[in-house]
């Protein structure tokens, strides 16, 4: 049994209860391993996670879990008190956003790529990003070279990674689970991705866990560790997640942006 409660006295924004995940097995009888399980984890709005462990210990498929992806999982999920099955799994996944390791940008431009969940039914009513927003978000991230037109299949393995990360922040979520996002980028690159999301985090209460493999950048405010099917986790006493915006000069949030979180909030 893992437990991960960040005990800040308000109602957490996110609520996981008993998650489990067993490994896939191509035998019949009821021998599948379980990677995890009765995993309990509470995070707040704003708060940042770092989800740390070996490699095949199941970092992924507890945030494929969590997003309502994964069919070898279960887990008692609730969303500012909204239980899971009181929302449609396309609602859960626009609030609660998963991020993977391998980003798949489709269409023809790096902009169409950003707005095309703009076109899902779950999106509704919300007001795509525009054209300066996008800009100010690539330049944020170190992408001040790469055009709205490009064609995405031309990026870099970490430039793909950074626009899709923009893609799904812009979506506004209230949980962005972010699998290894900085894993292939030089430190300074790295760096940028960590405060833009944390910055953002902290503008819109977003709450962010982040598989990483890096070392702790100090944006984190707890660092919880998976390994043989436990969660523990250690809070960081000194994180520098109050501080992000310091070193971030992209501008404050456009109008419409914050009129959308509030939309996406509903
Ligand atoms: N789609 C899948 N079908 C079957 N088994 C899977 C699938 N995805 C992952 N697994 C298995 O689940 C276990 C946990 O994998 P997972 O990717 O969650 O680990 P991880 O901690 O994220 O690893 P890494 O740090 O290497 O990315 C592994 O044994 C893996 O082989």
């Amino acid at each position: 049994m893992g437990n991960f409660t960040m005990d800040t006295g308000a109602t957490p924004l996110l609520q996981v209860r008993d998650a489990s995940c067993r490994a896939a097995s191509s035998s019949t009888d009821d021998s599948e391993a379980s990677i995890f399980r009765g995993i309990d984890l509470d995070v707040h709005a704003g708060q940042i996670l770092d989800l740390v462990g070996p490699s095949g210990s199941g970092k992924s498929s507890l945030l494929t879990c969590i997003a309502r992806l994964n069919p070898r999982a279960n887990a008692h999920l609730t969303l500012d008190g909204v239980d899971a099955n009181d929302m449609s799994v396309e609602q859960w996944r626009t609030r609660v956003a998963y991020l993977p390791q391998k980003s798949l940008l489709p269409g023809s431009t790096v902009k169409e790529a950003i707005v095309l969940p703009y076109t899902f039914a779950s999106m509704h009513g919300a007001q795509r990003p525009d054209d300066q927003q996008i800009r100010d978000a690539l330049d944020a991230v170190g992408l001040a070279d790469v055009e709205l037109t490009r064609d995405p299949h031309d990026l870099s393995g970490g430039q793909a990674a950074r626009v899709s990360m923009i893609r799904s922040i812009l979506m506004f979520p209230k949980v962005l689970l972010a699998d290894e996002v900085d894993a292939g980028l030089d430190d300074t690159n790295a760096w940028l991705v960590g405060v833009y999301m944390a910055d953002f985090a902290h503008r819109h209460g977003m709450a962010l866990i982040r598989v990483r493999h890096r070392a702790p950048d100090g944006l984190a405010d707890a660092i919880a560790t998976l390994a043989e099917g436990r969660l523990t986790v250690e809070p960081v006493e000194s994180s520098h997640a109050a501080d992000a915006s310091q070193p971030h000069d992209t501008a404050e949030p456009q109008t419409a942006q914050s009129e959308q979180a509030e939309r996406n909030a509903q």
